[in-house]
């Protein structure tokens, strides 16, 4: 499986905490990630394809990998307390995750139910 892996900074902690746990599984997929998320992955010993920062176009470039049917799941760890300035880019890729119907997990719940149904 494919999975795309974003978290604002207000929840990186919480990817940390999810990506550690669930480690040995996620380890078994192909990830990419955007740039801060990527390090994050790293840190917990896991390798993603970096793409650029978030707020540098790494949004947009997920998008662009769920329009062209290259990630089977995103985990998108969305702060709800923060309204960032890239948000049209944070839009768009939601936005084509609901057009491809691509499985999209804002939340640590949704992530967990999602890796145990699919991966
Ligand atoms: O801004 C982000 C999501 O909108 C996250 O970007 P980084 O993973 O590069 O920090």
């Amino acid at each position: 499986m494919r999975v795309a892996l974003v978290a604002q900074d207000g929840k990186k902690e919480a990817l940390r905490a999810w990506a550690s746990k669930h480690e040995v599984k996620l380890a078994g997929h192909d990830l990419v990630a955007t740039g801060g998320t990527a390090q994050v992955l790293s840190e917990c010993g896991l390798t993603a394809r970096a793409l650029a920062s978030g707020p540098l176009g790494g949004d947009l470039h997920a998008a662009h990998l769920v329009a062209t049917g290259e990630v089977d799941f995103c985990v998108f760890f969305r702060d709800p307390a923060v309204h960032p300035a890239h948000e049209a880019d944070v839009a768009a890729l939601v936005r084509l995750a609901l057009v491809h119907d691509v499985p999209l997990a804002q939340n640590e719940s949704t992530a967990n139910a999602v890796l145990s149904a699919l991966l």
